[in-house]
């Protein structure tokens, strides 16, 4: 199978590029090799950041819709949720830190993505958003659980319940994202600050990454399982399947429920 992303090693910081044009749509082809890849940074005793992008267009579009049609029954749509979700809280809990550095688009997966990252530089003119409920199902890889960490519950509600993303700017400005650039320095920003880090002592970047996650919220586990079970619940309804079926032909959905 061809290769859906890249990793090069470079001065203790790992670059990883999503490469699964058009959209960097999170298969679970490209989840895997996520996961291979985080294997061999583990491994590898030498690399203290991870710089995560995407090429083309976006950074990423989120899950891949194309392929939520081979998907069958509930089993399928709740692992679909929980395989995702269990990836995005190991980045959460890497050794080391997980830099994103965002252009384009970060939506759905994508965003989701990018929050279980520990630092996020966005482009000023990116979209990031949870459009997931015009699809007629809801996220699924911890966006309903970490949004409202970042933005707060009623910034997060309006954004998954609207679906309508923001920019890198305003994200920026809500605290979704560190700090965003013009499109032409994002990744430039972003790899500065990833050698900056990657020039400190390893065992201090350790004890960091294991602290800050004591902060979090001791529901989020349970919130994650209650998202799994919503996302099997809500896909196998017809407002899903009529959500899907209109983004792959490129019209507007019409919900009857
Ligand atoms: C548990 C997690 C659940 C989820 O993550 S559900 C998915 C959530 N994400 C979305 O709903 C985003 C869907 N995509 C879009 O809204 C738009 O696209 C964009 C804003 C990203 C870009 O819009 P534009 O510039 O008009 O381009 P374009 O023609 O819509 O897309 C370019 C190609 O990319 C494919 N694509 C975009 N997003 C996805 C995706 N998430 N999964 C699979 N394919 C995707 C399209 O279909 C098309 O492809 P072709 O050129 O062959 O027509």
């Amino acid at each position: 199978m061809l290769s859906t992303l890249t990793m090069e090693i470079h001065n203790h910081v790992a670059e990883i590029t999503l490469q699964s044009p058009p959209a960097n749509a999170l298969s679970s082809h490209i989840l895997k090799d996520l996961s291979a890849e985080l294997d061999k940074v583990e491994q590898d005793a030498s690399v203290k950041a991870i710089l995560l992008k995407g090429e083309g267009r976006f950074f990423s579009a989120g899950a891949d819709i194309k392929e939520f049609t081979t998907l069958q029954g509930a089993d399928d749509y709740k692992s679909l949720s929980s395989k995702g979700q269990k990836l995005f809280q190991r980045i959460e809990h890497f050794h080391v830190p997980v830099i994103a550095s965002i252009h384009g688009a970060a939506l759905g997966g994508g965003l989701e993505l990018a929050m279980a990252c520990h630092i996020r530089y966005a482009a000023e003119d990116a979209k990031l958003g949870l459009p997931e409920i015009n699809l007629g199902i809801i996220p699924g890889f911890a966006g309903t659980q970490r949004l409202p960490r970042y933005v707060g519950a009623a910034k997060a509600y309006e954004m998954i319940l609207t679906g309508v993303p923001i920019t890198g700017q305003e994200a920026a400005a809500s605290g979704l994202v560190n700090k965003s650039f013009s499109a032409e320095e994002v990744h430039g920003e972003a790899s500065k600050l990833a050698a900056a880090i990657a020039e400190k002592s390893g065992p201090t970047i350790h004890h960091v990454m294991n602290l800050v996650p004591l902060t979090h919220n001791p529901q989020f586990e349970e919130g994650n399982r209650a998202e799994a079970e919503a996302f099997g619940d809500v896909f196998g309804k017809e407002d899903a399947k009529e959500g899907i079926q209109a983004f792959i032909e490129k019209r507007k959905p019409d919900f009857k429920h």
